[in-house]
């Protein structure tokens, strides 16, 4: 393979960041309004803060229009809920993003249902959940697990009977991952924390997405050699003198094996956000 075995994912966001400017340019320069989203944060977590300055920074790069509602920790459900209810209505904006996680005392399920299903740019809404799982074109796609399959196209192309396995199997990352590689005729494994033999299962992996969030955990005995390793986790860990991200993958151990393999940072990242500015465009183009 004359492919380099890390896989660059910010320079592959960086593309797509600048075909998305493209397209929203020539929609302004057509006299049309630009596509509008809305990032909405309640309380204020360290690591949250720079996710979302990144966001603002990406979609200024994009010229996409993005306002920032910051609310108090202690914001009531019923204000975030009339918050959303207005940005539902705001003919200006196209995607809402309600950063996760939210304080203890707002219950996420309700208020994700909240989001209308065609402004849910993070494609967590019931409704395109359930589009995304009978396989239909309308669904917002959560925007890591779509990266998720960009990276992985970016090394082997076409998918067709690779084996996928996914480690954890949360709603936002695990279980979008599977129905989208599935929708690339992959076949699909998911293991999980109650798995009996997760590493043996991963051994068997083509293609090995890992998003468990504990930093580190996968090493050289579940990946068979050759195979392409997406690592989701973004973990800050303590090195005595500071502290460092690493993913869920240790890196060191691992890239010796792999055929190729996301860092951390510089991979999926970059990534979520490039697919969160395109689910941005196609909401706008649903309505305009
Ligand atoms: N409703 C919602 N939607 C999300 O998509 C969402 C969320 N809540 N809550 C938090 C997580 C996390 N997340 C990231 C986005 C970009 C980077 C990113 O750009 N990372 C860079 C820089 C990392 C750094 O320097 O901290 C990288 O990996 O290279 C990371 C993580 C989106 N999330
Ligand atoms: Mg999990």
């Amino acid at each position: 393979m004359n492919q380099p075995k890390r896989i660059d994912g910010r320079r592959i966001a960086d593309e797509q960041v600048a075909q998305i400017a493209q397209r929203v340019a020539a929609l302004t320069e057509q006299g049309k309004r630009p596509p509008g989203l809305a990032v909405v944060m309640v309380g204020d977590n360290p690591a949250s803060d720079v996710y979302v300055r990144n966001k603002i920074r990406r979609c200024e790069q994009a010229g996409i229009l993005s306002r920032e509602h910051r609310l108090d920790e202690r914001t009531t459900e019923e204000d975030l809920l009339g918050l959303l209810d207005s940005l539902n209505q705001d003919p200006q904006i196209d995607g809402i993003l309600v950063q996760l996680p939210l304080p203890a005392h707002l219950e996420e399920g309700r208020i994700l249902k909240r989001i209308s299903p065609a402004k849910d740019v993070d494609g967590f809404h019931p409704v395109n959940v359930g589009l995304l799982g009978i396989g239909d074109a309308r669904a917002l796609v959560p925007c890591t697990p779509a990266g998720c399959v960009i990276l992985a196209k970016e090394v082997l192309g076409d998918l067709t009977g690779k084996h996928v396995v996914v480690v954890g199997r949360s709603n936002i990352v695990g279980k979008p991952a599977a129905q989208l590689f599935l929708a690339e005729d992959c076949s699909v494994t998911l293991v999980h924390s109650k798995s009996a033999n997760g590493a043996e299962l991963a051994r068997q992996a083509d293609i090995l997405v890992v998003a468990v969030g504990r930093p580190q955990m996968v090493d050289e005995s579940w990946v068979k050699p050759g195979a392409v390793v997406i690592d989701v986790g973004i973990n800050r860990i303590d090195t005595g003198e500071g502290t460092r991200l690493v993913g869920d993958v240790d890196y060191q151990r691992v890239a010796p094996v792999a055929g190729a393999i996301t860092p951390v940072p510089g991979g999926v990242g970059p990534m979520t956000i490039a697919g969160l500015l395109n689910n941005t465009l196609t909401a706008y183009e649903a309505v305009e």
